[in-house]
């Protein structure tokens, strides 16, 4: 059995991003950037106003003089001459500054009569004029390669005046549930024996959360004939494929095998890890699978910590970027651990975390209530509720 560290290792090591392509930035959310984004405009583009007012000469202005009201300037359309002397442009936010006029008076602070406009309110020593490229220059560097692009940098990349960004292209990931006791969920009832099938649920949403897309799901009985087709139509389509159960030793544990037999060379099989000893990842060309086990809560958990993390390389973000541990306190407290490495499943709170008292492998209502994964290393003693722990969401 290798270590979770050694495990994780390998699935890092494998975790490339795939062919760069280019997507419209309305589809790009999501999407990791392969290319830095370049600002293809100033931002602003000239001097703008800030304020509803009017523009003019700063050493002309004294309270109560009267200013000459020549014209008007609007976003996108400028006043077209130059502001001289004693006189003003009544301007609108947005609007381009014009040409000699070097501060803008709010029209809160202004009397109109006609063509003649005086400042009357309190002058404050703002010159509400946001400068040419102030926010940017053209050439700019805005977001730098492998950017994941959030709503926000979204925004940045739009102003740049960009329509296309060079981005990763998402992982394609087929899951296939083994087992001849899984019905679709809805009709399990209407066989004895069957139970829904759950596991693969969880596997394609956390993927396509770590932005993969979906394009295969096959529940598949423990019929190798079967096992062997699906697994074959599988490794043509996907980047990726997650297969859940038959990961074990029992008698119709045929997933590795098949695979091993497609010609799939393991990269690892069985980790001392709790839950998820019988996890095993290998590679066929270029597709990569990983083997989870049947049993729901070992499946979420082990696709959370090596699922993720391979996705998150495959689609250009660092694969670290899966797992960001961080310190929380116990609640409750925890028993030693044994020689596996062991991922408590635990429900946070205001006040800290407290370990699910069911931690059973099988469980499924379990994952409904649990929020975070606390990470107990091998051999670990007994932990009193007041303990600092290292947790991820889950
Ligand atoms: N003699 C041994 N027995 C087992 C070992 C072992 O080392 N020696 N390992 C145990 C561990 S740990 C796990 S975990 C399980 C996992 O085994 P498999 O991956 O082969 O899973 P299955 O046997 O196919 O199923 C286990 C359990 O989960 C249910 N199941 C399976 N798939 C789904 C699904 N998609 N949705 C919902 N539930 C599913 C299945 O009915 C079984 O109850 O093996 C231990 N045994
Ligand atoms: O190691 Mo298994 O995944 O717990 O039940």
């Amino acid at each position: 059995m290798i270590a979770f560290d050694a495990a994780l290792a390998i699935v890092v090591a494998e975790a490339k991003p795939l062919a760069a392509e280019a997507v419209a930035l309305g589809a790009a959310l999501g999407r990791v950037l392969a290319e830095p984004c370049v600002a293809q405009v100033d931002a602003p583009r000239s001097d703008i106003s800030v304020m509803d007012g009017y523009a003019l000469r700063d050493a002309d202005l004294a309270l109560g003089a009267p200013f000459r009201v020549i014209g008007a300037a609007y976003p996108g359309t400028a006043f077209d001459g130059v502001v001289q002397s004693r006189a003003c442009v009544r301007l609108f936010t947005g609007a381009p500054l014009p040409q000699g006029a070097d501060r803008v008076v709010v029209q809160e602070d202004v009397a109109r009569d006609g063509d003649t406009m005086r400042v009357v309110g309190t002058l404050s020593g703002k010159r509400y004029i946001r400068p040419h490229g102030s926010d940017f220059r053209m050439g700019d560097v805005l977001l730098p390669r492998g950017t994941m692009l959030g709503p926000r940098a979204l925004v940045a990349a739009a102003g740049a005046d960009v329509a296309t960004l060079a981005v990763w292209r998402r992982p394609r990931l087929s899951v296939i549930s083994t087992g001849d006791e899984l019905a679709e969920p809805g009709h399990a009832r209407e066989r004895t024996g069957s139970i829904p099938e759950s596991a693969s649920y969880g596997a394609a949403a956390l993927g396509e959360g770590w932005g993969a897309q979906m394009i295969g799901r096959y529940r598949l009985r423990d019929d190798i004939a079967e096992l062997t087709a699906g697994a074959t139509r599988a490794l043509a389509e996907a980047d990726v494929v997650v297969v859940t159960g038959g990961a074990s030793v029992g008698e119709k544990d045929y997933a590795k095998q098949i695979f091993v037999s497609l010609g799939t060379e393991l990269l690892f099989s069985r980790i001392a890890i709790m839950p998820g000893k019988p996890v095993w990842f290998g590679r066929r060309g270029e597709q990569l699978v990983l083997g989870l086990p049947g049993n729901p809560s070992s499946a979420m958990v082990t696709a959370r910590l090596f699922l993720t993390t391979l996705l998150a390389g495959l689609s250009g973000r660092a694969p670290s970027a899966a797992l960001r541990w961080r310190s929380a306190t116990l609640t409750a407290p925890l028993d030693a651990v044994s020689a596996r490495e062991t991922f408590v499943r635990a429900r946070c709170d205001g006040e800290g975390v407290a370990p699910l008292a069911n931690q059973d492998s099988g469980l499924q209502r379990a994952l409904a209530e649990a929020d975070v994964l606390i990470r107990r290393l091998p051999h670990a003693a007994a932990a009193p509720a007041g303990s600092t722990v290292s947790v991820i969401d889950f």
